[in-house]
């Protein structure tokens, strides 16, 4: 989605400045109490201008007109940042909309006939096959075939990825093309629910709802509304009783600058703004909810091959041990994975290969294939003459063996640690009661990881790798990828433990996974972000995809969620800063009007206590649009622990606040006043 058409900026503006007027509307005004308040007394203000004095007050009609002048524009300008961001968003959404066009497909009809057919008509569960040069007609699975496919559309990176049945990457996505070979994929997704449909309601936002913080932080701004609204409505009690009279448009004028509209009426970009951030760092996040949560992550957890290695772990090398040797294993290792789909089991068909070692496999058509399961962590296949050939992990072909009375050769685990120790994964071959050797499967970790989990740390943010592999082999990768910790022979319920221990301490977790054995963790994991190039199961369990399928993007979407959430305390503490500011030049003001002699009380020296309080209220408005960039990109970041960037926003933000008022107003009293 990296599309530069989101810069043509003239028709955003034009739009968000049409949706500002009628986000007036009081029917939608009233989700957003603070303004809803300033709406009010707009409406009471105007009553003003048309009949100056039916409260009885001597305010001119000019100075109310003034006021109501100003209000309006303080609810424009907060409707006007609201209406930008989600104008960015169905920016986003139209680009995205280019991408889906309804495709002809070649539909396979259960008789095995091809039929053509419109990708609108394809259901779940559908066969379509899929050749070079033609587009994939809807989300699917691959379940024949190896094919290099175009996903530029959907991630913006030109270099086609590889998607092939079996294994972790076999998942595909509507409106990406086929560039070389030929697949057949099953549909998973009936038409309107398609990855691209999703993508496209989200960015829009038409399913936005408040995260629980917004939430939260509204009812904190609602309250403060209701107190000052107490506090502004007796303020003219107590008045009389000295005798003096405070006049409504002013009262309005205070009232307005003590509720917090900066917050109030900034609040919903930001949220907006955030997610809008995540999505040009081309990650999907399916809520806001799981953004905010992003910047509060304390333990992120890992799973070893495909995140931290590259995952194309490829046989390199045959390890007889005991008195078998090379030639006998790599032949039962052949045989038993002869149909074994996934990378792993095509690697040692693809040694063999290299090696020029043909099998016959016409002996074994009666064979009983048994896949891999990642929970008994073997797969291996039943001859129809009662022998039984597996590989998998040493642990598992052990216990195996061991179960049916054999013997396990002295030479083993020296062995498999050997391999284990270079940070390769070793499987055991055995048949029967017999285990002929190993298969040493060579794997990379992916470059940059060790900074990226040192960049972690710095956040106190602490890394666990979880994987289905042997201890050694994962203290390897662990220890050359700078992970905090690793658990090993992890089955995929023991990732879902490992994240509610972390959660019962309550901590948030994130978890990045590709497999379907993945799903159950991605979905109990607070932040769960799964890979694009992974399986649909994964996808669906988590509320993050990374269209780039790279884990250590991670850091950066905690990056943004920090940013999000801070961008909120600042301006929330600015807000609420500024009231001070205002107060002085108001409260002064308004008792000027009523007892002139209270000239003392003009601490700021402003020109007149009528300039005072437009002055103030001007200031109250135009700091809304002066601050919706800040709201947007959100405030400067750097990577440093949570108080300490506390204790600096309080003084940037709170300070800040209390000080740029004064001058502000004090500026724009000197303006008006030339005037007045
Ligand atoms: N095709 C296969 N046939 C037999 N055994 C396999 C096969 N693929 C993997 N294994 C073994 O099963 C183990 C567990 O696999 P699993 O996919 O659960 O975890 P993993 O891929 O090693 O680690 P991660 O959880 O980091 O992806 C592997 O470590 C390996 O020893
Ligand atoms: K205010
Ligand atoms: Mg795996």
């Amino acid at each position: 989605m990296k599309n530069e058409t989101f810069n043509t900026k003239a028709p955003l503006l034009r739009n968000a400045l049409k949706e500002s007027m009628i986000k007036l509307n009081p029917a939608v005004m009233i989700r957003n109490p603070v303004m809803f308040v300033v709406e009010i007394g707009l409406l009471i203000t105007l009553i003003l201008v048309i009949a100056p004095d039916v409260f009885g007050g001597t305010t001119s009609r000019g100075f109310n007109l003034a006021v109501a002048l100003i209000l309006l524009s303080t609810l424009l300008f907060a409707n006007f940042s609201e209406a930008l961001a989600e104008g960015r968003g169905r920016a986003q959404a139209d680009a995205l909309k280019k991408t889906k066009q309804d495709l002809l497909a070649r539909k396979i009809s259960s008789s095995g006939a091809i039929q053509q057919v419109h990708s609108s008509e394809l259901r779940k569960g559908d066969i379509v096959i899929v050749s070079q040069g033609e587009w994939i007609p809807g989300d699917g699975e691959v379940i024949e075939g190896l094919a290099s496919v175009d996903e530029s559309a959907i991630t913006g990176e030109s270099a086609p990825v590889i998607k092939e049945s079996g294994g972790d990457f076999s998942s595909v996505t509507g409106g990406t093309r086929v560039v070389s070979d030929q697949i057949k994929i099953m549909m998973t997704a009936d038409p309107g629910e398609s990855f691209l449909d999703r993508m496209i309601l989200l960015v829009e936002g038409a399913k936005r709802q408040k995260t629980p913080n917004e939430i939260a932080l509204n009812t904190v701004l609602t309250s403060l509304t209701l107190v000052f609204l107490m506090v502004v409505i007796t303020i003219p009690w107590i008045a009389s009783y000295v005798d003096i009279r405070l006049e409504v448009p002013i009262l309005i004028a205070l009232l307005v600058c003590l509720i917090p509209t900066t917050i109030g009426g900034l609040l919903s970009a930001i949220g907006i703004a955030g997610m809008d951030r995540v999505t040009q760092f081309n990650v999907i996040a399916t809520s806001g909810k799981a953004v905010e949560a992003s910047g509060d992550i304390q333990t992120v957890i890992l799973d070893k091959t495909g995140t931290i290695t590259y995952g194309n772990r490829m046989a390199s090398e045959w390890i007889p041990v005991g008195d078998s040797d090379e030639q006998s294993l790599a032949r039962w290792a052949g045989i038993c994975s002869f149909m074994d789909d996934t990378p792993e089991g095509r690697s040692v068909l693809a040694l063999l290969d290299t090696q020029g070692i043909a099998l016959d496999m016409t002996a074994y058509k009666e064979a009983e294939w048994i896949p891999f399961s990642a929970e008994t962590a073997m797969s291996g296949v039943q001859l129809a003459d009662g022998r039984s050939i597996r590989k998998g992990s040493v642990q598992s072909i052990k216990r195996w063996v061991l179960s049916q009375g054999g013997l396990v050769p002295q030479d083993l685990e020296l062995k498999a640690e050997k391999v284990a120790r270079a940070g390769g994964t070793p499987l055991a071959v055995a048949v029967d009661q017999t285990i002929y050797g190993l298969i040493h499967l060579k794997d990379t970790v992916k470059p940059g990881m060790r900074e990226r989990f040192e960049q972690m740390r710095r956040l106190g943010i602490k890394t666990i790798m979880c994987t289905g592999d042997n201890p050694v082999t994962a203290a390897t990768i662990a220890l050359e990828a700078g992970v905090d910790d690793f658990i090993a022979e992890c089955r995929p319920e023991d990732k879902i433990l490992v994240i509610r221990k972390e959660q019962s301490e309550g901590k948030l977790v994130a978890m990045t996974g590709d497999g379907t054995n993945d799903a159950p963790a991605l979905a109990q994991a607070d932040v769960g972000i799964a890979m694009n190039s992974g399986t649909v199961a994964a996808k669906e369990a988590a509320n993050m995809i990374d269209l780039d399928s790279d884990p250590s993007k991670l850091i950066e979407v905690i990056a943004i969620g920090k940013q999000l959430l801070m961008t909120r305390g600042a301006l929330t503490t600015f807000s609420i800063a500024n009231d001070i500011a205002k107060y002085f030049a108001i409260i002064p003001a308004m008792f000027m009007i009523a007892i002139p002699e209270l000239e003392l009380l003009n601490v700021m020296r402003l020109g007149s206590p009528q300039t005072a309080i437009l002055s103030a209220l001007i200031f109250n408005a135009v700091i809304i649009p002066l601050l919706i960039p800040l709201a947007t990109k959100g405030v400067a970041y750097k990577p440093m622990s949570s108080s300490r960037l506390l204790q600096r926003n309080l003084i940037i933000y709170g300070l800040g606040g209390v000080v740029v008022p004064f001058i502000g107003i004090k500026l724009i009293d000197e303006i008006i006043s030339l005037w007045i």
